[in-house]
Protein backbone atom coordinates (compact mmCIF):
# COMPACT_ATOMS: atom_id res chain seq x y z
CA UNK A 1 0.00 0.00 0.00
CA UNK A 2 1.32 3.63 -0.89
CA UNK A 3 2.39 5.67 1.85
CA UNK A 4 0.40 8.98 2.41
CA UNK A 5 1.24 12.21 3.38
CA UNK A 6 1.18 12.50 7.23
CA UNK A 7 3.98 15.33 7.83
CA UNK A 8 3.89 18.36 10.04
CA UNK A 9 2.99 20.84 6.91
CA UNK A 10 -0.86 21.27 6.88
CA UNK A 11 -2.35 20.04 3.77
CA UNK A 12 -5.35 21.30 1.93
CA UNK A 13 -6.32 18.69 -0.73
CA UNK A 14 -8.68 19.88 -3.35
CA UNK A 15 -10.14 18.32 -6.22
CA UNK A 16 -12.25 18.38 -9.07
CA UNK A 17 -13.38 18.36 -12.81
CA UNK A 18 -11.62 20.31 -15.77
CA UNK A 19 -12.56 23.91 -15.33
CA UNK A 20 -13.96 23.71 -12.27
CA UNK A 21 -11.69 26.52 -10.78
CA UNK A 22 -9.27 24.39 -8.90
CA UNK A 23 -6.17 25.90 -10.31
CA UNK A 24 -6.72 29.27 -9.82
CA UNK A 25 -8.82 29.30 -7.09
CA UNK A 26 -7.10 27.39 -5.30
CA UNK A 27 -3.79 29.30 -6.21
CA UNK A 28 -5.76 32.49 -4.75
CA UNK A 29 -6.49 30.67 -1.74
CA UNK A 30 -3.16 29.53 -0.75
CA UNK A 31 -1.51 32.96 -1.55
CA UNK A 32 -4.06 34.31 1.34
CA UNK A 33 -3.18 31.92 3.64
CA UNK A 34 0.42 31.87 3.34
CA UNK A 35 0.74 28.39 1.81
CA UNK A 36 2.51 26.77 -1.26
CA UNK A 37 0.84 25.23 -4.07
CA UNK A 38 1.07 21.68 -5.47
CA UNK A 39 -0.92 21.93 -9.06
CA UNK A 40 -0.68 17.75 -9.93
CA UNK A 41 -2.08 18.35 -13.50
CA UNK A 42 0.60 20.07 -14.53
CA UNK A 43 2.86 17.07 -13.77
CA UNK A 44 0.97 14.85 -16.09
CA UNK A 45 0.69 17.35 -18.45
CA UNK A 46 4.23 17.76 -18.38
CA UNK A 47 4.46 13.46 -18.52
CA UNK A 48 2.53 14.20 -21.73
CA UNK A 49 4.14 16.63 -23.30
CA UNK A 50 7.36 14.78 -22.73
CA UNK A 51 6.25 11.46 -24.53
CA UNK A 52 5.46 13.62 -27.64
CA UNK A 53 8.80 15.07 -27.33
CA UNK A 54 10.51 11.76 -27.17
CA UNK A 55 8.00 10.03 -29.83
CA UNK A 56 7.29 7.75 -27.06
CA UNK A 57 4.08 5.65 -27.11
CA UNK A 58 1.04 7.10 -24.60
CA UNK A 59 -0.81 4.24 -24.63
CA UNK A 60 1.78 1.78 -23.52
CA UNK A 61 2.75 1.76 -19.85
CA UNK A 62 6.55 0.53 -20.00
CA UNK A 63 7.35 3.26 -22.63
CA UNK A 64 5.51 5.61 -20.14
CA UNK A 65 7.81 4.37 -17.54
CA UNK A 66 10.56 4.56 -19.41
CA UNK A 67 9.99 8.32 -20.33
CA UNK A 68 9.92 8.83 -16.47
CA UNK A 69 13.51 7.29 -15.95
CA UNK A 70 14.92 9.74 -18.25
CA UNK A 71 12.74 13.07 -16.67
CA UNK A 72 12.99 15.31 -13.85
CA UNK A 73 9.90 17.66 -12.57
CA UNK A 74 10.85 20.65 -11.55
CA UNK A 75 8.13 23.70 -10.31
CA UNK A 76 8.17 25.80 -7.50
CA UNK A 77 5.49 26.17 -4.69
CA UNK A 78 5.98 29.50 -3.91
CA UNK A 79 5.05 32.77 -6.42
CA UNK A 80 4.55 32.71 -10.22
CA UNK A 81 4.17 28.72 -10.85
CA UNK A 82 7.38 27.83 -13.90
CA UNK A 83 6.84 24.64 -14.76
CA UNK A 84 10.06 22.87 -15.89
CA UNK A 85 11.37 19.45 -16.94
CA UNK A 86 14.99 17.83 -17.35
CA UNK A 87 14.85 15.66 -20.11
CA UNK A 88 17.85 13.29 -21.15
CA UNK A 89 17.98 12.53 -24.53
CA UNK A 90 20.54 9.68 -24.55
CA UNK A 91 23.47 11.72 -24.19
CA UNK A 92 22.69 14.42 -21.71
CA UNK A 93 19.89 16.11 -20.00
CA UNK A 94 18.47 19.36 -21.38
CA UNK A 95 16.16 21.74 -19.65
CA UNK A 96 13.02 22.84 -20.93
CA UNK A 97 10.55 25.72 -19.88
CA UNK A 98 7.26 24.00 -20.30
CA UNK A 99 4.84 26.43 -18.29
CA UNK A 100 3.17 27.44 -21.96
CA UNK A 101 3.33 24.54 -23.53
CA UNK A 102 1.45 22.18 -21.29
CA UNK A 103 -1.73 24.44 -21.98
CA UNK A 104 -2.35 23.80 -25.19
CA UNK A 105 -5.43 22.06 -26.76
CA UNK A 106 -2.81 19.37 -27.95
CA UNK A 107 -1.57 18.15 -24.66
CA UNK A 108 -4.72 18.55 -22.95
CA UNK A 109 -6.16 16.34 -25.53
CA UNK A 110 -3.39 13.66 -24.62
CA UNK A 111 -3.33 13.73 -20.97
CA UNK A 112 -5.77 11.53 -20.52
CA UNK A 113 -3.87 8.85 -22.00
CA UNK A 114 -0.79 8.63 -19.67
CA UNK A 115 -3.10 9.68 -16.44
CA UNK A 116 -4.39 5.99 -17.30
CA UNK A 117 -1.70 4.16 -16.04
CA UNK A 118 -1.50 2.67 -12.54
CA UNK A 119 2.09 2.47 -12.26
CA UNK A 120 2.65 6.27 -13.71
CA UNK A 121 0.02 7.35 -10.82
CA UNK A 122 1.96 5.43 -8.16
CA UNK A 123 5.56 7.23 -9.27
CA UNK A 124 3.86 10.48 -9.24
CA UNK A 125 1.82 10.14 -5.98
CA UNK A 126 5.34 9.18 -4.15
CA UNK A 127 6.56 12.37 -6.32
CA UNK A 128 3.73 14.85 -4.70
CA UNK A 129 4.20 13.56 -1.29
CA UNK A 130 7.87 14.09 -1.24
CA UNK A 131 7.57 17.47 -2.72
CA UNK A 132 5.06 18.51 0.16
CA UNK A 133 7.07 16.46 2.65
CA UNK A 134 10.54 18.95 1.44
CA UNK A 135 8.64 21.80 1.37
CA UNK A 136 9.56 23.56 4.82
CA UNK A 137 6.18 25.65 4.18
CA UNK A 138 3.51 25.49 6.75
CA UNK A 139 1.20 25.08 4.44
CA UNK A 140 0.58 23.47 0.83
CA UNK A 141 -2.77 23.96 -1.33
CA UNK A 142 -2.46 20.46 -3.56
CA UNK A 143 -4.71 20.41 -6.25
CA UNK A 144 -5.92 17.46 -8.92
CA UNK A 145 -8.22 14.67 -8.90
CA UNK A 146 -7.17 12.14 -6.70
CA UNK A 147 -5.92 14.11 -3.87
CA UNK A 148 -8.34 14.12 -1.12
CA UNK A 149 -8.72 10.29 -1.94
CA UNK A 150 -5.55 8.57 -2.67
CA UNK A 151 -2.72 11.23 -2.51
CA UNK A 152 -3.72 12.95 0.81
CA UNK A 153 -7.02 11.29 2.21
CA UNK A 154 -5.80 12.61 5.91
CA UNK A 155 -5.51 15.94 4.69
CA UNK A 156 -7.38 18.29 7.37
CA UNK A 157 -9.06 20.14 4.88
CA UNK A 158 -10.43 18.03 1.46
CA UNK A 159 -12.40 19.80 -1.16
CA UNK A 160 -14.12 18.92 -4.10
CA UNK A 161 -14.90 21.83 -6.37
CA UNK A 162 -17.19 21.68 -8.95
CA UNK A 163 -19.38 23.79 -11.55
CA UNK A 164 -22.03 22.84 -14.41
CA UNK A 165 -20.46 21.48 -17.77
CA UNK A 166 -22.10 24.51 -19.17
CA UNK A 167 -19.88 26.80 -16.49
CA UNK A 168 -16.46 25.30 -16.82
CA UNK A 169 -16.70 25.08 -20.48
CA UNK A 170 -17.20 29.19 -20.82
CA UNK A 171 -14.69 29.89 -18.45
CA UNK A 172 -12.18 27.44 -20.02
CA UNK A 173 -13.35 28.95 -23.58
CA UNK A 174 -12.52 32.27 -21.87
CA UNK A 175 -8.74 31.04 -21.85
CA UNK A 176 -8.51 29.84 -25.19
CA UNK A 177 -9.46 32.55 -27.89
CA UNK A 178 -10.19 30.91 -31.42
CA UNK A 179 -11.94 28.07 -30.10
CA UNK A 180 -15.95 27.75 -29.85
CA UNK A 181 -17.77 27.04 -26.67
CA UNK A 182 -19.09 23.77 -28.45
CA UNK A 183 -15.71 22.74 -29.03
CA UNK A 184 -14.26 23.48 -25.70
CA UNK A 185 -17.96 21.93 -24.03
CA UNK A 186 -16.90 18.48 -26.15
CA UNK A 187 -12.91 18.62 -25.26
CA UNK A 188 -13.55 18.53 -21.49
CA UNK A 189 -16.45 16.29 -21.34
CA UNK A 190 -14.05 13.93 -23.21
CA UNK A 191 -11.46 14.64 -21.38
CA UNK A 192 -13.85 14.14 -18.05
CA UNK A 193 -15.26 10.82 -19.53
CA UNK A 194 -11.99 8.90 -19.68
CA UNK A 195 -10.48 10.48 -16.27
CA UNK A 196 -13.43 9.29 -14.36
CA UNK A 197 -12.37 5.69 -15.58
CA UNK A 198 -9.51 6.08 -13.04
CA UNK A 199 -10.58 7.95 -10.66
CA UNK A 200 -13.68 9.28 -8.92
CA UNK A 201 -13.79 13.20 -9.24
CA UNK A 202 -17.29 14.55 -9.40
CA UNK A 203 -18.48 12.77 -5.94
CA UNK A 204 -17.25 13.52 -2.68
CA UNK A 205 -16.12 10.95 -0.94
CA UNK A 206 -16.94 10.97 3.01
CA UNK A 207 -15.70 13.80 4.54
CA UNK A 208 -15.21 15.27 1.77
CA UNK A 209 -16.85 19.04 1.45
CA UNK A 210 -18.29 19.87 -1.77
CA UNK A 211 -17.91 23.38 -3.01
CA UNK A 212 -20.20 24.19 -6.14
CA UNK A 213 -18.69 27.43 -7.64
CA UNK A 214 -21.55 27.09 -10.76
CA UNK A 215 -23.26 30.74 -9.26
CA UNK A 216 -20.11 32.03 -7.68
CA UNK A 217 -18.15 34.52 -8.95
CA UNK A 218 -13.81 34.43 -8.42
CA UNK A 219 -13.88 36.18 -4.97
CA UNK A 220 -16.89 33.87 -3.32
CA UNK A 221 -14.80 30.92 -4.39
CA UNK A 222 -11.64 31.66 -2.76
CA UNK A 223 -13.78 32.95 0.11
CA UNK A 224 -15.34 29.30 0.00
CA UNK A 225 -12.14 27.11 0.22
CA UNK A 226 -10.97 30.21 2.79
CA UNK A 227 -13.88 29.52 4.82
CA UNK A 228 -13.83 25.71 4.87
CA UNK A 229 -9.93 25.67 5.78
CA UNK A 230 -10.89 28.15 8.98
CA UNK A 231 -13.71 25.90 9.99
CA UNK A 232 -11.17 22.56 10.17
CA UNK A 233 -8.83 25.17 12.54
CA UNK A 234 -11.94 25.74 14.72
CA UNK A 235 -12.97 21.61 14.85
CA UNK A 236 -9.29 20.98 15.44
CA UNK A 237 -8.33 23.46 18.18
CA UNK A 238 -12.20 23.05 19.70
CA UNK A 239 -11.30 19.29 19.78
CA UNK A 240 -7.41 19.71 20.78
N1 LIG B 1 -15.75 31.06 -9.60
C1 LIG B 1 -15.26 31.51 -10.76
N2 LIG B 1 -15.88 32.48 -11.40
C2 LIG B 1 -15.43 32.95 -12.57
N3 LIG B 1 -14.32 32.48 -13.20
C3 LIG B 1 -13.65 31.52 -12.61
C4 LIG B 1 -14.08 30.98 -11.35
N4 LIG B 1 -13.20 30.00 -11.01
C5 LIG B 1 -12.30 29.94 -12.02
N5 LIG B 1 -12.54 30.86 -12.97
C6 LIG B 1 -11.80 31.06 -14.21
O1 LIG B 1 -12.04 29.92 -15.01
C7 LIG B 1 -10.89 29.52 -15.72
C8 LIG B 1 -10.59 28.05 -15.44
O2 LIG B 1 -10.21 27.90 -14.09
P1 LIG B 1 -9.07 26.87 -13.65
O3 LIG B 1 -8.65 27.28 -12.29
O4 LIG B 1 -8.00 26.75 -14.69
O5 LIG B 1 -9.89 25.51 -13.58
P2 LIG B 1 -9.37 24.04 -13.37
O6 LIG B 1 -8.02 24.10 -12.74
O7 LIG B 1 -10.40 23.42 -12.47
O8 LIG B 1 -9.35 23.42 -14.72
C9 LIG B 1 -9.78 30.47 -15.29
O9 LIG B 1 -9.67 31.46 -16.29
C10 LIG B 1 -10.29 31.07 -14.00
O10 LIG B 1 -9.82 32.37 -13.78
N1 LIG C 1 -4.28 14.27 -9.54
C1 LIG C 1 -4.43 14.28 -10.88
C2 LIG C 1 -4.28 15.47 -11.61
C3 LIG C 1 -4.43 15.43 -12.98
N2 LIG C 1 -4.68 14.25 -13.61
C4 LIG C 1 -4.70 14.16 -15.07
O1 LIG C 1 -4.08 15.31 -15.61
C5 LIG C 1 -4.96 15.98 -16.52
C6 LIG C 1 -4.73 17.47 -16.47
O2 LIG C 1 -5.12 17.93 -15.18
P1 LIG C 1 -5.34 19.47 -14.91
O3 LIG C 1 -5.72 19.61 -13.48
O4 LIG C 1 -4.17 20.26 -15.39
O5 LIG C 1 -6.56 19.80 -15.86
P2 LIG C 1 -7.58 21.00 -15.79
O6 LIG C 1 -8.63 20.56 -14.82
O7 LIG C 1 -6.85 22.21 -15.28
O8 LIG C 1 -8.07 21.14 -17.17
C7 LIG C 1 -6.36 15.49 -16.18
O9 LIG C 1 -7.23 15.56 -17.30
C8 LIG C 1 -6.07 14.06 -15.71
O10 LIG C 1 -5.97 13.19 -16.82
C9 LIG C 1 -4.87 13.11 -12.87
O11 LIG C 1 -5.14 12.05 -13.43
N3 LIG C 1 -4.73 13.13 -11.51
Amino acid sequence: MEDTVTETTVLVAIDGPAGSGKSSVSRAAADRLGFGILDTGAAYRSLAWAAGETGADLDDEASMLAVMDRWSYQTTLLGDQRIGVLLNDGAEYKTYDITAAIRTPEVSGQVSRVSKHASVRVRLNEMFRQIVAESGLPGVVIEGRDITTVVAPDAPVRILMTASPEVRATRRAGELPGMSHEQVLADINARDMKDAKVVDFLNPAPGVTLIDTSDMNFEQSIQAVIDTVDAARTTRSSTE
